[in-house]
């Protein structure tokens, strides 16, 4: 089948509008390549201190062999559910390291915040911000030009996005993610948020609330829903940049292991002291990026996804916007169903055909680009095949089947929509995006007065008196990156929830975010410009009529023309102190808007870089 024309234009032209970024980006990874990180340049007191921790018989490999060595970057912390495998990992992959005659080091680590754990607190505040410091902390951690492959540990929503915007700063480097698995099933998705809407109602009490929460969050892994985190799972295989059906192999079973061992393996193997190398830059170019977008529509993924995918992209000198995710959407039909966008997890998903179906399927259909490179040996068809245990305990791979189950996982012949799973809405009010996989056919348009809010306190205080107990458009300002740095409103979804199942026309716009977990409730997210820079959701006052309609992909106040020009934008109240907020107050000032990507660390690198130009050697040298 050859390439959907759709596809391919819009490809050409992320190549065209990315040319000299691009151009750029390499250039200085060449530059790292030749002039850089790299362990042969360090005098023998840098080594010394380097390796003075290391065991005697890696001592010898580490100075004096030309051996590979891996940098892990982890994320370890044992608060955060899917990331606390990791604490076992890298004593476990020096060991597989060393049996293919390489070493392992900690490069360093990175923070990682559980979204779960900030949601409706004022942490939050801190969450997406946290992205640029995980990004800084993988480049102080890679600075130390000891390695010659990087191995990336990370699952959750910030934190894939953070490693692979800092590693492709040394994308000279081969590197891949490797990911440790979801929790097994505890209740399911679907009776947790009516356990929660029931407790909204105040017809169940804290204790049953809890046990509910409690069942469904019940092991290390992790979340089983189609969330933020699933979803970077899926990014990475379709960038290239996981083992091939790695993403949603339960955690702490023997094909788990047996996958992280074959990712060490092959890891050695593409280093650049491998028999195969694989420079991250060449792995991560604009046909990869466009794989992960189309990834994204045919899967019904999370709606942050539309900020991170831009930032990973531009720390690979690669710019991509909404108008691209609008035209691939029209294109790439969904072809998955998986809580929120059904009541199905991502075990379930996983059983009945997983990712190597959705790419097979997808690539039968020439909506990816197959030749894109991967890290893998055979580029991106190798994705279209299922990890198995063989008999050697081994990872072997076997051809993706069509899927067991219509109702969680179709072909691209009979998908569930004809188009993606996430809709780019736009209008008087701005643009934003919309998770249309997850709405009733019924809801896709919504049509009623506005309740304009500034935070989520008074959302839910409103809903509690029972002023939102009618057909009602909330709007929630001040939300954004330049606003409060963009915090994800999930914890609305109940009481909104509420007044939906009344079968009121509920629906949310806001330019803040909103969780990869977030269902049934029509939602406009990343509203931009935001309401904090005069943005027009700023000039939204109670009782206009809002129109939106992702049918139509309107997203409009339908005021009069002479009125709404003449409207004074309202200035939100800056709640952004407390917690450790006020740190954060740089990134606020000039955070991008979410369509750039909203990384105020890539902007001022992207400023600098401007003004050095194409003479890299000069900027850097001088
Ligand atoms: O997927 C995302 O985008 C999230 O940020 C995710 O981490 C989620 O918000 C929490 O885990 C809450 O999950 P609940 O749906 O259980 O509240």
């Amino acid at each position: 089948m050859s390439l959907n024309s759709v596809v391919e234009s819009v490809t050409s032209r992320i190549i065209e509008r990315s040319k000299t970024s691009r151009r750029r980006y390499l250039t200085l990874m060449e530059r790292n390549r030749e002039k850089g990180a790299d362990r042969s340049r360090l005098t023998c007191g840098n080594l010394a201190h380097a390796v003075a921790a290391s065991s005697a018989a890696d001592k010898q490999e580490l100075v004096f062999e030309q051996r590979p060595n891996l940098g892990i970057v982890t994320t370890y912390n044992d608060m955060l559910s899917a990331h606390e495998p990791y604490g076992r990992y890298p004593e476990q992959m020096k060991i597989f390291a060393r049996e293919v005659g390489a070493t392992a080091q900690v490069a360093g680590g990175a923070p990682a915040m559980c979204d779960g754990v900030t949601q409706g607190q004022e942490g939050m505040d801190l969450s997406l911000f946290s992205r640029d410091v995980i990004a800084q902390s993988t480049a102080v951690g890679l600075s130390h030009a000891m390695y010659d492959g990087v191995a990336l540990l990370g699952i959750c929503d910030k934190i894939v996005p953070g490693l692979l915007m800092g590693a492709l700063r040394f994308g000279h480097l081969p590197g891949m993610l490797i990911p440790s698995g979801p929790m097994t099933s505890g209740l399911p998705n679907k009776e947790k948020v009516r356990v929660r809407q029931l407790y909204v109602q105040g017809k169940i009490g804290k204790d049953e609330l809890m046990k509910a929460e409690m069942a469904s969050y019940h092991s290390e892994g992790t979340c089983t829903f189609y969330g933020t985190a699933n979803t970077n799972q899926m990014m990475a295989e379709f960038l290239g940049l996981m083992m091939p059906d790695s993403s949603f192999i339960p955690v702490d079973t023997s094909l788990r292991q047996a996958m992280t061992r074959a990712s060490v393996h092959r890891l050695v193997e593409i280093s650049t002291k491998g028999k195969d190398p694989r420079p991250m830059a060449e792995v991560v170019n604009e046909k990869a990026i466009v794989n992960a977008i189309v990834g994204l529509m045919a899967t019904g993924g999370s709606t942050n996804h539309t900020i991170h995918i831009p930032a990973v992209a531009r720390a690979a000198g690669i710019i991509v916007n909404w108008e691209d995710f609008s035209d691939l959407s029209a294109v790439v039909p969904t072809l998955c169903k998986v809580y929120p966008s059904g009541p199905s997890d991502v075990n379930k998903f996983n059983e009945v055909g997983g990712l190597p179906t959705v790419i097979a399927e997808l690539s039968g259909a020439g909506l990816l680009h197959r030749d894109a490179p991967t890290i893998s040996e055979n580029g991106l068809d190798d994705y279209a095949r299922r990890a198995l245990m063989g008999n050697d305990k081994n990872v072997v791979y076997t051809p993706a089947k069509p899927s067991s189950d219509l109702e969680i996982l179709r072909g691209a012949k009979e998908p569930f929509h004809p188009v993606g799973g996430i809709q780019l809405l736009q209008g008087n009010l701005g643009r934003g995006v919309y998770k249309s996989s997850a709405v009733a056919d019924n809801l896709l348009t919504i049509e009623a007065p506005a309740r304009v809010f500034q935070s989520q306190t008074a959302v839910k205080e409103a809903q509690k008196a029972g002023e939102l107990h009618r057909d009602v458009v909330v709007v929630v300002i001040g939300q954004g990156p330049r606003g409060n740095g963009m915090p994800e409103l999930h914890n609305l979804i109940p009481s909104l929830g509420v007044e939906l199942d009344q079968g009121f026309k509920v629906a949310l716009v806001t330019d803040g975010r909103l969780s990869g977990a977030s269902g049934k409730v029509p939602a406009v997210v990343h509203v931009g410009p935001e309401a904090q820079v005069g943005g027009p959701l700023a000039k939204v006052r109670d009782g206009d009529i809002i129109r939106v309609c992702a049918r139509t992909g309107k997203l409009e106040a339908l005021v009069d023309e002479k009125e709404w020009a003449a409207r004074t934008p309202t200035k939100p109240h800056r709640a952004t102190a407390g917690t450790g907020r006020e740190l954060f107050a740089l990134m606020r000032e000039v955070a991008p808007s979410a369509e750039e990507g909203a990384s105020p660390m890539l902007f001022m690198m992207d400023r600098e870089l401007e003004e050095i130009g194409d003479d890299v050697e000069k900027g850097t040298e001088v």
